[in-house]
């Protein structure tokens, strides 16, 4: 049985001079009227992946009704299976895919490799598992997950006893030799460079025995919304967690974490790029399935899409977004929603006044340097995408058509597809790396162009 039914993506870090074969690019479909769709979305990467760990640590069995099933997610279930969890799959109601059932391990057991893919969630998330398991666990990746930063998972993990043997990069690949216990106790990290540090230490910490507080020191901390995620998640578990006034530290007291039916929302920041093809259109998407209440950085495109001129309403669950007549610029932070840059870039791009969006440094460590990916790109097609510190300035030129190169980024093939629909000729590299957490992408977008379903 392969690991994944997801193929590896191409790493291709710099551009597509490499001559390629026809199948390799997507013609983007280029909208020759106002879109006017319903889209149903499959289930969040974020919460899917901790609701598989949190269901491997559990004290009884678990259910996760409608999960993603993805490339990241396919990850997660493997390495926890490789770890001694039973995740079986059963009928359920879910579009996308079926139910998970999850029996924890009687005792978590090492002595195996994990595939991190490229997958932040599972290279993050878990090592502390790994640490509970008895015997050494080996993490590996992509190419591409070989440069994106472990250090503060490695040091803190060692600075709590853990033993950890590395080649001296402090990156994928490196080995933690589990002894079935962690201490636990107080710990202080840098996650300036990622809020899945803290996420990956909060979600084992009930498990260590002295469970955690955990204090963050660096510059920032970014993605702060995926922080409340893992502590919603713990919380609704039986764990429990607090926030320091400051909002940058926790402690995890020790206990046990329940197991749990689980409903796993849609994933909102992969409806980003269809909810840009309404405002890039002046037409009107609508999600099926939008939570009343979430911790999905995702919601925050509620606010985002007015600030180029479209109007978003709610109807129950579903929530609409109507483009305006032209897309205005923005000044935007996007520090809290990194994740969403690339799809608001890539509307900035398509806008009728400049932009600059900052505060989205650390996305330069996501599957790629993002910031470089999307100047790159958007320059290559004729735009004026220049580079900042933390952000990017973005003054919007007419575009031509040519090939949009996707780096392996599930985000940056999606974000050729949004420009593509107001640019002729646009050609994206390697849409199927859209299978990292979205494999039905391209079905969705075809069928948004023709009205959804
Ligand atoms: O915990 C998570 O599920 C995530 C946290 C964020 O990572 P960063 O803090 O590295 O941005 C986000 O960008 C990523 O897509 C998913
Ligand atoms: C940064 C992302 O992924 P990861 O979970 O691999 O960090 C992302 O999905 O935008």
């Amino acid at each position: 049985m392969p690991v994944s039914r997801y193929s590896k993506p191409e790493f291709n870090p710099y551009g597509d001079d490499a001559p390629q074969t026809a199948e390799e690019h997507w013609p983007a479909p280029r909208a020759s009227a106002p879109i006017d769709a319903v889209v149903s979305l499959p289930g969040s990467k974020s919460l899917t992946n901790r609701e598989l760990v949190l269901s491997a640590l559990a004290d009884s069995p678990s259910l996760l009704r409608a999960p993603l099933h993805s490339r990241d997610s396919d990850l997660m279930v493997e390495a926890l299976r490789s770890l001694g969890t039973t995740i079986t799959r059963v009928d359920g109601s879910g579009r996308f895919g079926p139910d998970l059932a999850i029996t924890p391990a009687e005792e978590l057991l090492g002595s195996t490799t994990i595939d991190c893919g490229l997958a932040g969630t599972v290279m993050r998330f878990l090592p502390p598992v790994a640490a509970l398991a008895l015997g050494p666990t080996t993490f590996d990746g992509d190419e591409g997950a070989r440069r994106r930063p472990m250090a503060t998972t490695i040091t803190s993990l060692r600075a709590l006893g853990v033993d950890i043997g590395d080649d001296g990069r402090a990156a994928l690949p490196f080995t933690v030799h589990g002894t079935g216990r962690v201490a636990g106790g107080a710990l202080t990290i840098d996650a300036s460079a990622s809020s899945q540090f803290v996420s990956g230490l909060l979600l084992a910490a009930a498990r260590f025995d002295d469970g955690l507080e955990l204090q963050h020191s660096g510059s920032r901390l970014p993605s702060q919304p995926h922080i409340e995620m893992t502590i919603a998640a713990l919380r609704a578990r039986g764990v429990e967690v607090s926030v320091g006034a400051a909002g940058d530290s926790w402690t995890v007291r020790p206990g046990r974490i329940a197991g749990a039916e689980v409903a796993i929302e849609p994933d909102l920041s992969n409806a980003a790029p269809f909810l840009a093809a309404a405002v890039v259109t002046g037409g009107r998407v609508t999600i099926t399935g939008w939570p009343d209440a979430t911790t999905q950085v995702g919601a925050d495109l509620a606010e985002i899409l007015p600030l180029f001129g479209a109007t978003v309403e709610r109807d129950g669950d579903r929530l609409t977004v109507t483009g305006g007549d032209t897309v205005r610029g923005v000044t935007l932070d996007l520090s809290t929603g990194g994740e969403l840059a690339p799809t608001v870039v890539a509307l900035a791009a398509l806008a009728d006044g400049p932009s600059e969006i900052t505060g989205i440094g650390h996305i330069r460590h996501h599957e790629t340097d993002r910031l470089a990916a999307l100047a790159t790109e958007i320059n290559r097609l004729g735009g004026d995408v220049t580079e900042l510190p933390d952000g990017l300035a973005i003054t919007p030129r007419p575009l031509h058509g040519g090939v949009w190169s996707s780096y392996a980024d599930h985000r940056m093939a999606t974000a050729g597809a949004v420009i593509g629909l107001a640019t002729d000729g646009v050609l994206v590299h390697d849409i199927g790396t859209t299978s990292k957490t979205l494999p039905e992408f391209p079905e969705l977008w075809r069928s948004m162009l023709t009205g959804g379903a």
